[in-house]
């Protein structure tokens, strides 16, 4: 989409960081209408959780500005909270909850908010069949192999209301079946009208979101951030 009616979801306008005297992310811009994807791309330290952070509203930038949803996205985060879902540094479990439970449990807590644009939201056992998690249905988080472990943050993070949804990296520790069926929810997530942000190192899962849909419209755009001095 371009023109006046352009929806904007996330801007970022000459945003920098600095951690006391060195500067961790350099001048970036970036824009996206709501119901696109911006991945993040660039080599270990580029500054992409960095950027991550300041679009999630953890952070703020030192120079420059970030908003998302037509506000600072340090404000964002609070004021929007339903509609934003971030997972940037692991997923907080409780030890005594199921896999299962976990999912239910987020859906309790939205409550009717729990509906993504106008679809519904799927039932637990299909959100975590969508997963690959079906196996793994019952058991605690203490009991999840790695590659599990992420697809269960990534599957409690998706199953949350989030018209922006933010996520660092969601191919880690995946082998190649799951970072497909990742590839396949991020893609249903955007057709569903959700708005991605997502650092990756995966070039599937970049060339995926970025490839303009057969109907010719933009599925989203790709940043390149430069690698740090070393
Ligand atoms: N609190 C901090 N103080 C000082 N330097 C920091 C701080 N946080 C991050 N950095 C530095 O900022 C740079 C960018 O880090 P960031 O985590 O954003 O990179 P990244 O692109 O996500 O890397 P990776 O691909 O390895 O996850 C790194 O050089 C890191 O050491």
């Amino acid at each position: 989409m371009s023109g006046p009616e352009r929806d904007v979801a996330v801007s970022v306008r000459e945003a920098t960081r600095t951690h006391g005297t060195v500067q961790v992310l350099a001048a970036t811009s970036a824009e996206i209408a709501a119901g696109e994807a911006l991945v993040v791309w660039g080599p270990n330290g580029s500054g992409k959780t960095t950027l991550l952070r300041l679009v999630a509203g953890t952070d703020l930038p030192t120079s420059g500005s970030v908003h998302v949803l037509g506000s600072p996205a340090f404000d964002a985060r609070r004021t929007r909270r339903e509609d934003i879902a971030v997972l940037l540094d692991g997923l907080s479990s409780y030890p005594d909850l199921t896999v299962a439970e976990h999912l239910a449990l987020v859906a309790s807590a939205w409550g009717r908010r729990h509906v993504l644009g106008t679809r519904p939201a799927p039932s637990v056992d299909d959100a975590l069949d969508a997963a690959g998690l079906t196996r793994v249905r019952d058991q605690y988080p203490g009991e999840l192999s790695s590659g599990e472990s992420q697809m269960f943050a990534l599957a409690c993070t998706l199953y949350r209301p989030g018209a922006l949804v933010v996520l660092d990296e969601p191919e880690q520790r995946l082998d190649a079946a799951w970072r497909q069926r990742c590839r396949a929810l991020l893609l249903a997530a955007l057709d569903a009208g959700r708005t991605l942000v997502v650092s990756t190192h995966d070039r599937l899962l970049r060339a995926a979101l970025v490839e303009d849909r057969t109907d010719g419209t933009r599925r989203g755009v790709q940043i390149e951030l430069a690698a740090p001095a070393r």
